[in-house]
């Protein structure tokens, strides 16, 4: 029996992950869509070559073995909350959520009660594998550098409120540094990657710069991590999804990669 994976929000990543099943990619079926735009759900069920049904979120948490949320920030409390009281699996990307540690123990104590998963996946960065390594050890700092196009930037709530003129910047100029708590809240749609990497080091505080760059077609991430391990480095030069340029076409590939290791009896790396 394939996996059945229910998918919430059918934008770029879900898209993505929807083209991934219909196409093989991943050995699954498409079970249910949801989005709170039902016309955005449609369009998706329509572009497919195997066509899938629109559900609620109730009726698609009862039809899925996975619940993938591909869909916002705000969305995750009730998905993840309907997906493993149901004893389903989860996969999340809006991983900001997250930071609200409250919300964080809630749904780790609902897997382990429920003997159900939580899958984030790597997202747009790299260098997970070796953070998960030295996390055995002890971790002394961890920095996150984003630099995005301001397109990729608008109408975040930080950019918003402190009224950044993304037009007047020509060159590349740092618009924020903050803790990984205070940039998901900040920028909710463009370093979730932060969660992640705050998440991954066992809670341990991540130094987030973000820059605005209107030369760049890139979504850039740079991570630095030191610690008894040694350094790591990496950057990661994203393409941006076509649909939605705050997002990085790698994130959907993570995402695809991550349904993938669950129904693929290898797995490979950390
Ligand atoms: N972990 C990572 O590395 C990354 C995470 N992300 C995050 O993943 C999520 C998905 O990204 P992406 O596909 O690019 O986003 P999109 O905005 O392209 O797509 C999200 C879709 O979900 C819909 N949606 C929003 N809220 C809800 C809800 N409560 N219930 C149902 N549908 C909803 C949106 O509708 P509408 O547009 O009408 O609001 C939209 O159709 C985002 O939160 C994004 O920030 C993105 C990149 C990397
Ligand atoms: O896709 C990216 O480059 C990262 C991103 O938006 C996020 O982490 O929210």
């Amino acid at each position: 029996m394939p996996l059945k994976v229910g998918l919430v929000g059918c934008g770029a990543i879900g898209a993505e992950i929807a083209k991934a099943i219909d196409s093989g990619v991943v050995d699954a079926e498409l079970i249910a869509v949801c989005d709170h735009n039902p016309q955005t759900a449609l369009a998706l069920i329509e572009s497919l070559q195997h066509k899938t049904k629109k559900a609620d979120l109730a009726e698609l948490v009862r039809l899925s073995d996975v619940v993938v949320e591909a869909a916002s920030q705000k969305a995750v409390p009730a998905v993840a909350r309907a997906a493993l009281a149901a004893g389903k699996r989860l996969m999340i990307m809006s991983v900001g959520a997250l930071a609200d540690m409250d919300l964080f123990r809630e749904i780790k104590s609902l897997a382990k009660s429920h003997c159900s998963q939580v899958y984030i996946p790597s997202g747009a960065i790299s260098g997970l594998d070796a953070l998960k390594s030295a996390r055995a050890g002890r971790i002394e700092r961890v920095t996150l550098t984003t630099t995005k196009n301001p397109s990729g930037l608008r109408g975040a709530p930080y950019i918003m409120e402190n009224r950044i003129d993304l037009d007047s910047l020509s060159g590349p100029t740092q618009i924020f540094s903050g803790s990984a708590i205070e940039a998901v809240r900040a920028f909710p749609a463009n370093v979730n990657v932060a969660a992640t990497l705050y998440l991954a080091a066992g809670e341990k505080e991540v130094l987030v710069k973000v820059f605005a760059d209107p030369n760049i077609r890139v979504n850039r991430h740079e991570i630095e991590v030191e610690g008894d391990f040694g350094r790591f480095f990496t950057r990661v030069e994203n393409v941006p999804s076509p649909r939605n340029p705050k997002t990085s076409y790698l994130a959907a590939l993570s995402a695809i990669s991550t349904l993938r290791s669950i129904v693929e009896p290898i797995k490979i790396g950390t």
